[in-house]
């Protein structure tokens, strides 16, 4: 640092380096590419698309509208895509039987995605029950309570028929303790060594959630009930290093933090303290907020979009969950 003194004026004039845009490239510390998006896709058993309207913008896709959302990821440079099924009522039960069913909709999805796009596309698959429960609630409910051993047996059984369908990466999202070790045993058991498993290692009890419960069709289940009791508390910080922590004893190759921007600190945190590979999720209600602005004119988008996404660079992020993420490599494509 320049501490020399000129008289009045400043000794260092950090402005010299913002002068110009190719200056401005040259210092820049972080940068946004395709390569850190993932994208979460929702699918439906039926043919075409579906408008979520709480998510503007963002549609379920039927089984017909598969391989070119693969194909257009795999265009766009997208390396990862993040599977959610919207289940018909039908087959939502207590015990959200389905969600070990080996033909559901989601093992289908991925079969066809496999089939049509191979290893150019990272496939990631949730596991937690509320797509398949009548209850919404992401594990089995005894006497009002998520319990949560006999869960993480599900959890397991669910990992194996996704891992089986060809899925690249097991995402946990449930927050039961201890699911990751279980899910990587019954893994490594079943052959699938090489299946990653993502930890949504620091899962908070978010209202952030409400247009996803939306989009999956879980909302009207879960009514006015809670994950308080399984999800963390915003009020906690520290308890989120130790939740990642042990996720990574547990055999977690890659960990994830939720919400995203709200909790950039928590990102930070958990990059420096653990140095592993660690995303975040910029959830529905983060995408929500930003499009309702956009579209009342009252931000501009790309301009919006773009900045909160190198801010999740900025705080450590690796790679960040995004529904922007198709739209966002097309920008950055654009912009070349
Ligand atoms: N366990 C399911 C799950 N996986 C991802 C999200 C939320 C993602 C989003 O809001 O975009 C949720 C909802 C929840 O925990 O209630
Ligand atoms: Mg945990």
């Amino acid at each position: 640092m320049n501490t020399f003194s000129r008289g009045p004026f400043p000794a260092t004039r950090m402005r010299r380096v913002r002068r110009h845009d190719w200056s401005r490239r040259l210092v820049a510390e972080n940068q946004l590419t395709a390569n850190d998006l993932i994208w979460p896709v929702f699918v439906f058993d039926g043919i075409g698309r579906q408008p979520i309207t709480s998510l503007p913008g963002v549609d379920r896709l039927g089984t017909d509208q598969i391989e070119s959302m693969a194909q257009t990821a795999c265009d766009l440079g997208i390396p990862a895509i993040a599977l959610f099924p919207a289940t018909e009522s039908a087959l939502k039960t207590e015990d959200a039987i389905e969600a070990i069913n080996p033909d559901n909709l989601v093992c289908r999805t991925v079969r066809k995605i496999k089939a049509s796009v191979g290893d150019s596309l990272g496939v990631i698959c949730d596991v937690a029950l509320d797509p398949y429960s009548s209850h919404g609630q992401d594990g089995l409910v005894h006497d009002g309570y998520v319990i949560n051993d006999q869960t993480v047996t599900v959890l397991t059984q669910q990992a194996i028929v996704q891992a089986e369908a060809g899925c690249d990466i097991i995402a946990p999202s449930d927050m039961m303790d201890g699911r990751v070790k279980a899910i990587r045993i019954a893994l490594d058991a079943a052959g699938y060594t090489n299946v990653q498993i993502m930890s949504y290692a620091a899962k908070y009890a978010s209202s952030f959630y409400g247009p996803f419960r939306d989009a999956v069709g879980s909302s009207g289940n879960l009514g006015t009930a809670s994950k308080n009791t399984y999800q963390q508390d915003p009020a906690q910080g520290n308890e989120a290093l130790h939740e990642v922590a042990l996720d990574l004893a547990e055999g977690a190759d890659t960990v994830m933090v939720k919400p995203g921007m709200p909790y950039l600190d928590i990102v930070s945190r958990v990059k420096t303290t653990f140095g592993v590979p660690t995303f975040a999720y910029q959830v529905s209600g983060e995408y929500a907020m930003l499009s309702a602005a956009a579209e009342r004119g009252w931000l501009d988008r790309e301009k919006v979009v773009l900045e909160s996404l190198l801010g999740f660079k900025r705080a450590g992020a690796d790679g960040v969950l995004t529904y922007f993420a198709a739209e966002v490599a097309q920008w950055i494509r654009d912009s070349h």
